[in-house]
């Protein structure tokens, strides 16, 4: 794991204006240089759904930020109401079992990224969090959540199985017990009931309220020593990401094979419909 927490640096064209930004066609960021923070944005309309591309992108951003200089990075969305609206259901509804495999490995890859950084994290959440974009929520170091919104893992609502790295992301950021209440439910809270109970850190009133906050958070560390800062995080963290590491293959294998099965497509088909027959 600690190779992991010292990230390779990848090429990428930072410009040297008043912030430093690089923007693929889905993820944005950009790094004050009087601050020092970075914001990395997911920007894929019209919800932020993560797809293997999305993911891909978005783990390499993440990965690129482990060689800079940075205070902290926040992530956060470009779209007006929605963080992400979690896993891309398309990837998962018929899927070609190639693909499928990439996509998971995607999703494995970047959560390991994002849970392992050596920077500080923020998620600005600025929108609805369902699913996979409570995930990557989970996976920062600090929740700070626009008003009104709904965040959770709703996994069983679709008629699937939270596997288990997204289980223990909640369980170490909430209560046992609430883990269990919320998960097997598949419950949505919303702003001020996650605060209740944990799941997100502060409350804000917009994303601009909830980028300053950040700002704050990272302050925190001003007077920490950056290096006992990390280690303190990968010995909270690193038993966690062992787990997937080490069960990386068996946890791609089933989700292959649990895509494959006709009742979870029929469930999938049921979930899609009704998300169209909404508007
Ligand atoms: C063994 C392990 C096995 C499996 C583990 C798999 C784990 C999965 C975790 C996941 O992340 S599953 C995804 C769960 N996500 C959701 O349940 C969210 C569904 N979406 C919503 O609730 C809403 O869309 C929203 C609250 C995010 C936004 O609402 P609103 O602003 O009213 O937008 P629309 O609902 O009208 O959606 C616009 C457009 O986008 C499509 N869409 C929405 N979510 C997804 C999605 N997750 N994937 C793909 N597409 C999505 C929606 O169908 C609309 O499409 P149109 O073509 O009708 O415009």
């Amino acid at each position: 794991m600690a190779s992991r927490m010292f990230i390779r640096s990848k090429s990428i064209a930072f410009n040297t204006l008043r912030t430093y930004s690089s923007s693929t066609k889905l993820v944005d960021v950009s790094i004050n240089d009087k601050t020092g923070i970075a914001t990395v944005t997911m920007q894929r309309p019209p919800v932020n759904s993560l797809n293997l591309e999305l993911l891909t992108e978005l783990n390499g951003a993440l990965q690129d930020l482990g060689s800079k200089k940075i205070k902290g990075a926040i992530l956060t969305s470009s779209l007006k109401t929605i963080f992400s609206a979690g896993l891309d259901i398309l990837e998962m509804y018929k899927p070609k079992p190639e693909r499928a495999s990439a996509f998971w490995t995607s999703l494995q890859d970047t959560w390991l990224t994002l849970y392992s950084t050596p920077y500080p994290t923020v998620a600005a959440i600025n929108g609805h969090s369902p699913a996979g974009g409570c995930l990557l929520s989970l996976a920062c170091e600090y929740r700070i959540m626009v008003n009104n919104y709904t965040i959770g893992l709703n996994e069983t609502k679709l008629g699937i199985v939270a596997p288990f790295w997204f289980v223990a992301s909640m369980k170490n950021v909430i209560s046992h017990r609430e883990s269990e209440l919320a998960l097997t439910s598949g419950r949505l809270y919303k702003t001020d009931e996650a605060l209740k109970v944990g799941l997100i850190d502060e409350t804000a009133e917009n994303k601009d309220d909830a980028l300053a906050k950040a700002e704050k958070f990272f302050a925190r560390f001003d007077a920490v020593n950056p290096i006992a800062r990390l280690l303190t995080k990968q010995e909270l963290r690193g038993e966690t990401i062992k787990e997937l590491e080490d069960r990386k293959q068996e946890d791609l294998d089933r989700f292959v094979g649990f895509l494959m099965l006709p009742a979870v497509q029929k469930g999938l088909d049921v979930y899609l419909q009704a998300l169209k027959k909404k508007q």
